[in-house]
């Protein structure tokens, strides 16, 4: 049987006129690979959810699982009590199976759009579209929630952990949104206080969503992920369509929350990694390495308990080699 995904990977999803399924939800497909979910007039809905996926054209595990999503939905297995809007982030990436076509789409958000856009260009100010009129549409004072589902290029010592970008200004991180996280299986988090250009940022800023880079194993090819286990994940999601927005007071106790020190930066192709490239992510750094040389610069390890996430030698000059970072020790506002 066919999917959305399928129909999206062979061309055949141009946006398409709303209707309703069975159950009487609302179903509207907003563009390629971008579908909305809207429960039935009259029926109590709680909150507004982004779910995105395949921002990265490799990352193949958190596509499969929207996909089974949208199926369940579309079959009438999961109620919809929620706005939901499923996102296949990088469709030309995907079917070729590459992290991008032209560029990496996730350093390419909160940026002003040009007439020389490229492929990755052009679809990130187009999901930036999508998101803004997707949150906008459901009013303010509900609970807005987005979650960018990845996975890692190298190994990694903790398997899911999530990235949580900076909130507005005028906002602190919240205990809740990491207790959350901890049901769906997530039970490490990033704090990230510097600005980004990634899909969750912009969300977070811009939509004034609760909203997360989620990491949940190893990049893979389709069909290859039996490896990692996602029926937490799978729980939670499929109980936020379904109108169950939990809202736990405590973080767990096993619960790890770490800070984003710094980021590597590849200035020059002269960049070299005194460590090897394919390090896994959370490896301990010790206090006075030479972490990387550019230039005849070097990039030394000044923080105590710092560990290395997303190293990467191989990004253009002017991006981030990777993230150095910290325990974090209470949350920071
Ligand atoms: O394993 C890697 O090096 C990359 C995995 C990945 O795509 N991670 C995201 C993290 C985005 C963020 O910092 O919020 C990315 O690099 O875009
Ligand atoms: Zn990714």
């Amino acid at each position: 049987m066919t999917s959305f995904l399928h129909e999206t990977l062979a061309g055949n999803t141009a946006i398409a006129l709303p209707y309703c399924l069975p159950s009487g939800a609302g179903v509207q497909v907003m563009d390629e690979g971008v579908i909305r979910f809207e429960p039935q007039e009259g029926v109590k809905h709680t909150c507004d959810v982004v779910i995105s996926c395949g921002v990265h054209g490799n990352e193949t595990a958190p596509v499969e699982l929207v996909e089974q999503l949208i199926e369940q939905v579309c079959a009438g297995a999961i109620k919809v009590r929620a706005r939901v809007l499923f996102i296949f982030g990088n469709v030309a990436a995907l079917r070729l199976g590459q992290r991008f076509v032209e560029e990496d789409m996730n350093r390419l958000f909160s940026r002003t759009p040009d007439v020389e856009d490229g492929v990755e260009k052009r679809r990130a100010a187009m999901l930036e579209m999508h998101v803004m009129r997707f949150f906008q549409a459901g009013g303010e004072g509900r609970s807005r929630l987005h979650y960018d589902l990845h996975t890692a290029i190298h190994g990694s010592l903790i398997e899911k952990f999530a990235i949580y970008p900076l909130p507005k200004p005028n906002k602190s991180f919240s205990a809740m949104e990491i207790a959350r996280l901890s049901l769906a299986g997530v039970d490490t988090v990033l704090l990230q206080s510097t600005t980004s250009s990634t899909f969750s940022f912009f969300t977070s800023r811009q939509c004034d969503a609760a909203s997360f880079t989620i990491e949940l194993g190893s990049a893979r090819p389709f069909g290859q992920n039996k490896g990692i286990d996602l029926s937490k994940m799978a729980a939670y999601l499929q109980g936020l369509i379904q109108g169950v927005l939990p809202e736990p007071e405590l973080v767990p106790a096993h619960v790890q929350i770490f800070r984003v020190s710094r980021e590597i930066p590849k200035k020059s192709t002269d960049f070299k990694f005194a460590i090897d490239g394919k390090t896994d992510n959370f490896t301990p750094l010790p206090v006075g390495m030479v972490l990387a040389v550019d230039q005849g610069e070097s990039f030394v390890v000044t923080e105590s308990d710092a560990r290395i996430i997303f190293p990467n030698p191989d990004v253009p000059p002017g991006q981030r080699a990777g993230l150095i970072i910290v325990p974090a020790h209470h949350l920071p506002t």
